[in-house]
């Protein structure tokens, strides 16, 4: 075999690792209700930042940053202010659903050892970077990636993550001290868990169920499908 087609096949993902990477990719879940309050030791915290921090971005612009929550105190006044964002929310679904919601277990604030902010600076780079001239929120976009990639990374360490949206962006900002031109990303409970579930919480509670992948894609253009 030609030495270029050798390292090509070394570089090959074998059969039992592609095997491993589907079981962490489709056991992924977004946690809430099955946090443990167990430490994560410093080692496997590392690892899962690490492959956080491997993600794509454009320009290589690397516009995240972690900012590592444990302090009681901040996360109680963080989890006012989901609390406060998710009295909004409910009132913003009517009848049934609205009951429905607010029995759903939407964050584990302070039921994980840390919590973890993943921000986005939108200056990173300075004003001109690569790939992201004619489309600006692709920093938003990278940042999402090193987020997916944590997810990931922390399924593949049997940790769980829970990403809570429900929180207005001001205050959080406002709490973690974000300088002008940071903005959080994702706000995400960490911790070991009881069990990760079959599936998506949202669908065992009757919320929402997960679409037939057909209906998702379209050939050429918006709305054609391949007969
Ligand atoms: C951008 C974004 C924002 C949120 C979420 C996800 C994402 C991608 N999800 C989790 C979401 O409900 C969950 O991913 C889906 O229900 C699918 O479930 P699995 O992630 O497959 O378990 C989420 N969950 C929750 O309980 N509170 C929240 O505020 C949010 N916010």
């Amino acid at each position: 075999m030609p030495s270029n087609q050798n390292d090509q096949k070394q570089q090959d993902i074998s059969p039992e690792a592609r095997e491993h990477f589907y079981d962490v990719l489709y056991g992924r879940r977004d946690v809430r209700g099955q946090f443990l309050t167990d430490p994560i030791p410093d080692t496997v915290l590392t690892n899962i930042l690490h492959a956080a921090h491997h993600a794509p971005s454009v320009g290589l612009s690397q516009p995240w940053n972690f900012i590592l929550i444990r302090d009681p105190k901040k996360r109680q006044q963080i989890y006012e202010a989901f609390v406060s964002a998710n009295d909004e929310a409910a009132l913003m679904f009517e009848g049934d659903r609205r009951n429905q919601y607010q029995a759903l277990k939407l964050q584990g604030i302070l039921d994980t050892p840390i919590n973890v902010c993943i921000t986005c600076d939108r200056k990173r780079g300075g004003p001109v970077v690569l790939g992201k001239t004619h489309q600006a929120e692709m920093d938003l976009y990278s940042t999402v990636c090193a987020v997916q990639n944590f997810w990931l990374a922390a399924r593949a360490e049997n940790v769980g993550v829970g990403w809570v949206s429900i929180i207005e962006k001001s205050t959080l900002s406002a709490l973690l001290n974000l300088p002008d031109g940071v903005v959080p990303v994702a706000y995400l409970c960490v911790g070991y868990v009881s069990e990760f579930l079959k599936k998506p919480e949202l669908e065992l509670a009757h919320w929402e169920k997960r679409a037939q992948l057909n209906d998702m894609i379209f050939t050429d253009a918006w709305g054609e499908t391949s007969a």
